[in-house]
C-alpha cells in the first residue's frame, strides 16, 4: 500500500518558485490500477517521481507499507527502488543493446545467476509477446513494441508497483488498447499494483479502478473511477469528460 501524506514540492530557483504540488494526499491499495490524470503542467510527473525516488518532497510523507520512503538510506533504499518498477515517457531503452539486454540491465547489479538471468528475460518477453524479438534492437520495432520492452524492463526486479507516466500518448488507438490490455494482465497476473500518469481520460476510463485529479497541483478531486466518470465534481474532471455546459 502506498500513502502519500500532505505531500509538497517546490521548486526554487534564483528568481522564482513553482509549487508543483500542494499538500496532496492520498492512498493506493495494494492491486488498484490507479489513474492520476491532469491537464499539462498539474504536477502528474513531479508526483510520479517524487513516488519512485527521483525527487525529493519538500514537505509529506510517503509510505510503503508503512515505511517513510522519504527516511529510508544505503541498503533500504535500494531495496525500496527496486519494489517500484517505472516506465518512462519515451520509454528510455538502450539503443546499442538488444530486447533481451534491454530487460536484462536491471538484473546486473542482483545475485541472479547467467542462466536465471536468461530465463527471467524470456520470461518476461513471453509475458509481453515479444518471445521473438529478443535479438532484435530498438531501432527496429515499433513504437508499441518499445513500450512492451520498457514494460519488461521494469517488470524485471520484480516490484509490487509499476509506474506509467503517459504509457500510450505516442500510441495510435489500437496499440494503446493492446498496451493497457497488457497492463491489465500484468495486474491480474503477476498481482502488480498499477499507477498511471496521463493526460488521456480514454486510458482512466479503460482500466482504472481508482483515480485522482490533479490541477494546479491539488487533488481536486478522488475516488471511484466510475463514480468519478458517473459524477464529476470538479471544473477540470467535468472539463476533461465533455461534460462542461
Ligand atoms: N525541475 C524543475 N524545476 C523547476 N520547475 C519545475 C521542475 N519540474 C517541474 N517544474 C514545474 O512544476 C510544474 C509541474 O510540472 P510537471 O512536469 O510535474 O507537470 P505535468 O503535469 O507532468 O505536465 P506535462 O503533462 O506537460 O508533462 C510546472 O509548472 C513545471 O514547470
Amino acid at each position: 500500500m502506498f500513502e502519500i501524506k500532505h505531500l509538497s514540492k517546490i521548486f526554487t530557483g534564483s528568481a522564482s518558485k513553482v509549487e508543483a504540488l500542494r499538500d496532496v494526499s492520498t492512498t493506493i491499495q495494494d492491486g488498484d490500477i490507479f489513474g492520476i490524470i491532469g491537464m499539462s503542467g498539474a504536477g502528474k510527473s513531479t508526483l510520479l517521481r517524487c513516488l519512485c525516488l527521483l525527487e525529493k518532497p519538500t514537505e509529506g510523507q510517503i509510505l510503503l507499507n508503512g515505511k517513510d520512503l522519504a527516511h529510508l538510506k544505503g541498503k533500504e533504499l535500494l531495496e525500496a527502488r527496486r519494489q517500484m518498477g517505472v516506465v518512462f515517457q519515451g520509454y528510455n531503452l538502450l539503443m546499442q543493446k538488444t530486447v533481451a539486454e534491454n530487460v536484462a540491465f536491471p538484473l546486473k547489479l542482483t545475485p541472479y545467476k547467467k542462466d536465471e538471468v536468461e530465463k527471467r528475460v524470456a520470461e518476461l518477453l513471453e509475458l509481453v509477446g515479444l518471445a521473438d524479438k529478443a535479438q532484435s534492437y530498438p531501432s527496429q520495432l515499433s513504437g508499441g513494441q518499445k513500450q512492451r520492452v520498457a514494460l519488461a524492463r521494469a517488470l524485471a526486479s520484480n516490484p509490487q508497483v509499476l509506474l506509467c507516466d503517459e504509457p500510450t500518448s505516442a500510441l495510435d488507438p489500437l496499440t494503446t488498447k493492446s498496451v493497457l490490455e497488457l497492463l491489465q494482465a500484468i495486474n491480474k497476473k503477476l498481482g502488480v499494483t498499477v499507477i498511471i500518469i496521463t493526460h488521456e481520460l480514454a486510458v482512466v476510463k479503460a482500466i482504472c479502478n481508482r483515480m485522482v485529479v490533479i490541477d494546479g497541483g491539488r487533488f481536486v478531486e478522488q475516488g471511484d473511477a466510475a463514480q468519478i466518470f458517473e459524477h464529476p465534481q470538479s471544473d477540470v474532471a467535468r472539463l476533461l469528460l465533455g461534460k462542461e455546459e
